[in-house]
Formats: structure tokens, C-alpha cells, sequence
């Protein structure tokens, strides 16, 4: 259900669901049966959560589980794209729910909330949440996970959650307010590009100049100092060689 294409705006509907093993794997089951665009759906729990790089997603209750579907048309941008666009609206919506604990006094406002190529959310430097992207066919099911009331420990970065800098929110409202800015910000890539999405990425990440290392999909890893993101949203490195690297899928840190 859509506008018909004015504005790209879509229906929202969520589904939510006590427990499911992925809302991803789901998604992609209701996008093979023609599910449209619009369609959100949150478990409470999930039994089997799948992250980045075949990596497990612990799932608890009492975090945002949930995954969106995003119907391609031939006139939209590069479908990479969507991992900004997915990011932006996330980081959108986690600053609503933190400016409102500062203004309540609950949230310590020197906490930073930063983007990190190409869709993680670091609240304080460490990891707040996760986006998943899969295709099937003209469909990308972007599937979010976001640490809303606790974090998992892991071995090769630092994690934490909203509670834990005083910002407690219930999942259901979170990801009211989530959609609604996906919504929006789909609508802004369909209708005017990637451009302001890729400058509003860029507002929301680390600066220019921070070091950053990128642990490729073969397993090499490259260091080098971020310049920012190409036209279609790949990372721009600048190695110590001087050489300008583009780097269009890694697992990325900050030094
Ligand atoms: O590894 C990451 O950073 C991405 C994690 C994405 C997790 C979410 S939780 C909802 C959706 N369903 C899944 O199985 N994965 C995504």
C-alpha cells in the first residue's frame, strides 16, 4: 500500500509476536508470499537472531527485536543504500528517547551517540544495536536489534544498552516512534536520493580524521583514517600510504 509514489511514503502496519527463532527469516517468508512494503514485524524473544556475518543476535526479552520490508522499485537508489538509510533513522530515534531522559534529568547528557560504518550506533563508544540487511528477490528485509534494556557481553567489542544511561523505554513505543522515522526517511531516499540521507550520516558519525580499522569479509584487515562515504554509501579510507581506499563490505572499528 503506498501513496502512489508521490512522496514515497508507505503504510505502516506492525505485527508483533511473543516469540519467533528471527523476525528477519520471517520477513523474508512473508516478502516470498508478496507481503508489502510497510509491514514491520517485533518478537518479544527470539530463539535464533542472526547478526552480521553469520554471527548469533542474543535475544532476550526486554530488547527491540523487530525487521522491516522494503519493496525495490526500478527508480529508487542503489539498494546498499538502505543501510544508511536504516541508521539514520535509527540514530533519529534513539537521540528522541535521549534528549527526553536529559531533559528529565535520568540521562547522563555527556553520553555521545555516534553512527559507525556502515549501521552500527555506539552510545558512549560502545555498541548500542544492530541492522541486519537481506535480500530476496526486490525485496530487503532490514531487521534491527537494539539494546534496550540489556547487553550481551562479547569478546571483541564493547556493548551497552539504553537502561544503563538511564533511558528506559518500553520495545512497543520504541519501535512506534522507529517506524514512523524509517518511514519517513525512505521516503526522503526515494524521492530526493541518497544525497541528505548520506549528509545526515555523516552529521551522525565520528569525524572526518578518526582512525578506524576495517576487517574484510577474506579476513585482511586495512587501517586508515575516515574520509567518508562515496555516492553510493561505500566507506572512504585514506591509508598511511596516502593511497584513498573504498570499502564496500567489512566489519569496521574504531582505534
Ligand atoms: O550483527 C549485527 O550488528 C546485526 C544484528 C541484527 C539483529 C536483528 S534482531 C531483529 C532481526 N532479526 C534477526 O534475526 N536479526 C535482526
Amino acid at each position: 500500500m503506498d501513496d502512489g509514489g508521490c512522496t514515497g511514503a508507505v503504510l505502516i502496519t506492525i505485527r508483533t509476536v511473543a516469540e519467533t527463532g528471527s523476525t528477519n527469516a520471517d520477513l523474508l517468508a512473508l516478502a516470498r508470499d508478496g507481503a508489502e512494503d510497510g509491514l514491520w514485524l517485533r518478537a518479544i524473544r527470539q530463539t535464533a537472531g542472526r547478526g552480521r556475518l553469520g554471527r548469533e543476535w542474543q535475544s532476550p526479552e526486554g530488547n527491540l527485536y523487530a525487521s522491516t520490508l522494503v519493496r525495490l522499485r526500478p527508480t529508487d537508489p542503489p539498494a546498499a543504500s538502505l543501510a544508511l538509510v536504516a541508521a539514520v533513522a535509527l540514530q533519529e530515534t534513539v537521540s528522541t528517547f535521549l534528549v527526553a531522559g536529559i531533559c528529565q534529568g535520568t540521562t547522563d547528557a555527556s553520553a555521545t551517540l555516534v553512527l559507525k560504518w556502515p549501521n552500527d550506533l555506539l552510545l558512549a563508544d560502545a555498541k548500542l544495536s544492530g541492522i541486519l540487511l537481506e535480500r530476496a528477490d526486490d525485496a530487503v528485509i532490514v531487521g534491527y536489534g537494539v539494546n534496550i534494556a540489556h547487553h550481551p557481553d562479547l569478546p571483541d567489542r564493547l556493548t551497552t544498552d539504553l537502561a544503563a544511561h538511564g533511558v528506559v523505554v518500553d520495545p512497543a513505543m520504541f519501535l512506534d516512534i522507529l517506524a514512523d522515522s524509517f518511514s519517513r526517511w525512505i521516503g526522503r531516499w526515494r524521492t530526493e536520493g541518497i544525497a541528505p540521507v548520506r549528509e545526515r550520516w555523516v552529521d551522525c558519525a565520528h569525524s572526518a580524521g578518526t582512525a578506524l580499522t576495517a576487517r574484510l569479509p577474506d579476513g585482511s584487515g586495512i587501517d586508515g583514517l575516515f574520509v567518508g562515504l562515496d555516492t553510493d554509501g561505500a566507506l572512504i579510507l585514506r591509508l598511511a600510504s596516502g593511497e584513498r581506499r573504498v570499502i564496500h563490505a567489512a566489519d569496521v572499528f574504531l582505534l
